[in-house]
């Protein structure tokens, strides 16, 4: 399997060369040169499979001769052993036709260590292989730090800095990253937004000296391996509503873009998908596309649910170019404009095509509060303020006699405060963080300067070589 870049300027990869590399050299993002797919009875096969197996199977065809099958299995099974559900990702009706999809079971209590434990495996196993070391620059809005640094720490082969906007986060969020204080782990608060923390981490890989220099790497979604090991959650929901022989819809609580396009992919892997329904706050750039076609960046605005404050979504470039015919000269200029007049052009044919399989709904705060509140009152099911909002697009675009899946990103209890105002409920933090509020906390605040990141970066390397 190889992998080209969504601005056709940057070398073609084999999926560790992709893992290692994150972004490509010309500023696009990695996918697969060709969609590989199941036949009707290699789907059949997955049905039942522990989610470990599954999740194997399903990464096998991205990671092709890379890595042979016995060792993705090990490693996949490495990676789910510290889940605390037996299966890792439990659906639960709440409504007639609505599901759960609990993605929240890992370590950090989110979605991101569906994809993040895997990738701290990849890494490990690939590295160790070259004997090579890499250092991973990444940026949060809240949940892909922890995820990042709970599946990275104590490697001897990973330096790890990670970015988030400074108050921007909930404060079990923004404990949970810098409360760990393992040697190779740095934490930096910038003064900004997440979108200044990401383009401060593109900044970086885009400075070719330093990239090559500090060996980067990513870990967001940018990162092709995340979006890939974010796929066989959606395989295991549908073949557990009848698919291959039946439809199923998600819907998808999303800011960066990543988990809806690992949906996406699925589809395009031949898995029965209907519809596709984002779920945004008052940050609703991706909704506004979907609805009018106004992708337009406005201000970031604080909200109940900080891991969406985002205006620019990383991803939607994966999508734009497969809506553009693979085009990547058109998909660079049409990326580079919307990054000096803050208005990406899409056009009305490519639109057209995704308002066929894509629907958004944006829920302010208050709406928000409502949504979970009204959930709890009905169904008895506690929603995080971002699955809230999946649930609710859910809801609103469900069809008679198709299962519509909602994706519970994040536990409850990484967002108490929005937890207590909307249901009077204090959700309680599982043992292994119980004493998070007591825990020593280390990070250093930086302006949203590259230089200012660059040199915490050679900071962070230099003394974890010490
Ligand atoms: N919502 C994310 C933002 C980064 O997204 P990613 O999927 O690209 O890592 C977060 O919580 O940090």
């Amino acid at each position: 399997m190889r992998y080209i870049s969504t601005r056709g300027k940057a070398p073609a990869l084999s999926f560790s060369d992709v893992l290692l590399a994150g972004l490509a050299e010309d500023g696009g993002l990695y996918l697969p040169e060709t969609w590989p797919s199941f036949s009707l009875s290699e789907w059949q096969a997955m049905r039942g499979l522990p989610y470990p197996e599954l999740a194997a199977r399903v990464l096998a065809p991205f990671v092709g001769d890379d890595i042979d099958e016995a060792t993705l299995r090990r490693l996949c099974a490495q990676a789910y052993a510290g889940f605390d559900h037996p299966a890792i990702v439990p659906l639960t009706q709440v409504e007639d036709g609505l599901f759960v999809q609990e993605l929240f079971h890992g370590p950090t209590l989110a979605f991101k260590d569906m994809a993040m434990q895997v990738l701290g495996q990849l890494f490990e196993h690939v590295l160790t292989q070259r004997d090579s070391h890499v250092t991973i620059v990444g940026a949060t809005s809240g949940d892909t730090g922890s995820a990042a640094i709970e599946a990275c720490r104590g490697r001897k082969r990973l330096s790890v800095v990670i970015l988030h906007p400074k108050g921007r986060t909930s404060e079990v969020q923004r404990r949970q990253m810098t409360t760990v204080l393992d040697a190779n782990i740095t934490n930096l608060a910038v003064e900004g937004t997440f979108d200044d923390c990401q383009d401060l981490v593109k900044a970086c890989f885009a400075d070719a000296p330093f990239r090559q220099d500090m060996h980067l790497s990513a870990v967001n979604s940018i990162n092709w391996a995340r979006i890939a090991a974010q796929v066989p959650y959606y395989v295991y929901a549908a073949l557990n509503f009848g698919a291959p022989e039946r439809e199923v819809s998600f819907a998808v609580p999303t800011g960066n873009f990543g988990n809806i396009l690992a949906a996406w992919t699925a589809r395009k892997m031949g898995l029965p998908v209907r519809h596709l329904c984002v779920g945004s706050n008052r940050n609703d750039i991706l909704t506004r596309f979907l609805n009018a076609n106004d992708m337009t960046m406005k201000e970031v605005v604080p909200s109940l649910s900080p891991s969406m404050d985002i205006q620019v979504s990383s991803n939607f470039e994966r999508l734009l170019f497969e809506l553009l015919g693979r085009d990547a000269e058109a998909c660079a200029r049409i990326m580079t404009t919307f990054r000096t007049s803050g208005h990406m052009d899409v056009p009305a044919e490519a639109w057209n095509t995704a308002r066929e399989l894509f629907s958004g709904l944006a829920l302010d705060d208050a709406g928000t509060e409502t949504e979970i509140r009204t959930l709890h009152q009905r169904s008895n099911y506690l929603a995080d303020p971002h699955s809230a909002i999946g649930i609710a697009a859910g809801r609103r675009f469900r069809e008679p006699g198709v299962p519509m899946v909602a994706m519970a990103t994040a536990h409850p209890a990484k967002f108490p405060d929005a937890m207590v105002a909307a249901t009077g409920i204090h959700p309680a933090l599982p043992v292994h963080l119980e004493d998070l509020f007591s825990r020593e906390e280390r990070y250093r605040t930086v302006p949203a300067t590259p230089d200012a990141v660059k040199d915490a970066v050679r900071a962070a390397v230099l003394s974890n070589a010490a």
